[in-house]
């Protein structure tokens, strides 16, 4: 049976300490035949001065951020999902916040580019955050057929956007992952319940992924890592620390659902990708 895992992570602004402490969890995961783990939104990279990133960001496909995830997926013979790395976009002065999925032999099957930007007032010690002064957002939604099933891309903010999920059930996601940085304040408001919502509507599994904790630059997000199934139960979750959780993957609940509620064949309404 396939499996599912969140790792949930205190990223620093050091990627060779995140990548030694991914590596530590990865080496401690149950072994499956096929297993897809999720790491955060910026895994590698969290906590430091945000306009550093466009000095590291890579081009797609080539980079030392890039070839280290790709070897530790062959290591630990997983579907690794780089919740988001900073890669170079047309603009010289933005990056994009790329999810990137790897292959248990080192390839990169899949790539999107976080859609919705975080400029958004929130009653923290930040107060307001405008992820576009430095990120181009995407433009493209991202599925990706795994032997078992097949897997939507989202992060963090796309959570609160909920055509992008329906237009990736609509394209036959089973698994949707949600790779985030939640703030601590929107977290304890939204974010079970948003998740929740997600899975339950769209009948599919939820994988996020989460930053936690207090980072070196005074950010506090909300961890609380969990796996949702297509019924909205919460598989697992690991409130705080650093760590993962981990579930098994059940088609058939997916199909007995989809059977016993067709949401998807009742829906009256249609979505339409409005990206300008
Ligand atoms: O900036 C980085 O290094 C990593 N990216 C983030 O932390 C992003 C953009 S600021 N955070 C979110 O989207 C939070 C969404 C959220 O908390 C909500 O929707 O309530």
């Amino acid at each position: 049976m396939a499996r599912l895992t969140a790792i949930q992570l205190q990223s620093v602004p050091d990627i060779i300490e995140n990548l030694a402490c991914i590596e530590t969890i990865l080496s401690t995961l149950p072994e499956s035949a096929e297993h897809l783990v999720v790491l955060p939104e910026a895994c590698l990279y969290f906590g430091g001065k945000d306009a550093q990133q466009i000095e590291f960001a890579e081009p797609l496909g080539n980079g030392f951020m890039q070839k280290k995830l790709a070897l530790l997926a062959v290591q630990y013979n997983v579907y690794l999902l780089a919740g988001t790395i900073p890669i170079s976009s047309k603009q010289d002065d933005k990056f994009t916040a790329s999810s990137l999925l790897f292959s248990p032999e080192g390839k990169l099957l899949n790539d999107y580019q976080k859609i919705h930007l975080f400029d958004v007032d929130v009653a923290d010690n930040e107060k307001s955050y405008r992820e576009s002064t430095l990120t181009q957002a995407g433009e493209k939604l991202s599925i990706t057929t795994l032997p078992s099933f097949n897997v939507g891309m989202t992060v963090c903010y796309d959570l609160r956007f909920p055509e992008l999920f329906r237009a990736l059930t609509k394209q036959g996601a089973d698994v949707i992952c949600v790779p985030s940085a939640f703030t601590k304040v929107t977290g304890k408001a939204h974010w079970q319940a948003l998740l929740q919502a997600r899975a339950i509507e769209n009948q599919v599994y939820i994988i996020a992924a989460d930053q936690e904790g207090e980072h070196l630059n005074g950010r506090q997000t909300y961890g609380h890592s969990m796996i949702i199934n297509p019924w909205g139960e919460i598989m697992t979750m690991k409130a705080e620390g650093v760590g993962y959780v981990s579930s098994n993957f059940d088609r058939e609940l997916i199909s007995k659902i989809r059977a016993d509620i067709p949401v998807a064949r009742h829906n009256k309404f249609s979505v339409k990708l409005n990206l300008t």
